[in-house]
C-alpha cells in the first residue's frame, strides 16, 4: 500500500507528541545527547534493528556522545509520512533505555 504525504498540519499535530523532534525542510529530525560514546555507538545498533524490522531507515549519525537522525519517506518521493513518524515514537521509546536525553 503506498503511503501518503502528511500535510503541514498533520505533521505538527504528530510532532507535538514527539518532543525534541521537528521538522527539517522535508525530513523529521532529532538529536540525542547520551553519557559516552560507546552509549551513542549502542543506541545506534539498537536503532538499526528497529529501522529493520521497519523496513524503513533514517540517516543516522555516530558523534562524540551524540546520535542524530533524519528521516523522510523515499518511496513517497522524499517528504513525511506516517512511516516517518512511526519510527520516531519508536526511537523515543527506546532512548530512555540508553540514558538518551
Ligand atoms: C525496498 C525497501 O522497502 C525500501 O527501499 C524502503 C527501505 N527503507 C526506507 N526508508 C526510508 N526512509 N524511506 C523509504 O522509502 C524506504 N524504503
Amino acid at each position: 500500500m503506498p503511503v501518503e504525504p502528511l500535510s503541514r498540519k498533520e505533521i505538527e499535530d504528530r510532532l507535538a507528541q514527539l518532543p525534541g523532534w521537528s521538522l527539517d525542510g522535508d525530513r523529521l529530525t532529532r538529536s540525542f545527547r547520551l553519557g559516552s560514546h560507546f552509549a551513542a555507538a549502542a543506541m545506534v545498533v539498537h536503532i538499526a534493528r528497529v529501522q529493520d524490522e521497519l523496513d524503513h531507515h533514517s540517516d543516522l549519525t555516530l558523534g562524540y556522545n551524540t546520535v542524530s537522525l533524519g528521516v523522510n519517506t523515499h518511496s513517497a518521493g522524499g517528504v513525511v509520512t506516517e512511516k516517518d513518524f512511526e519510527l520516531a515514537r519508536r526511537v523515543q521509546e527506546l532512548a530512555p533505555a540508553h540514558g538518551a536525553g
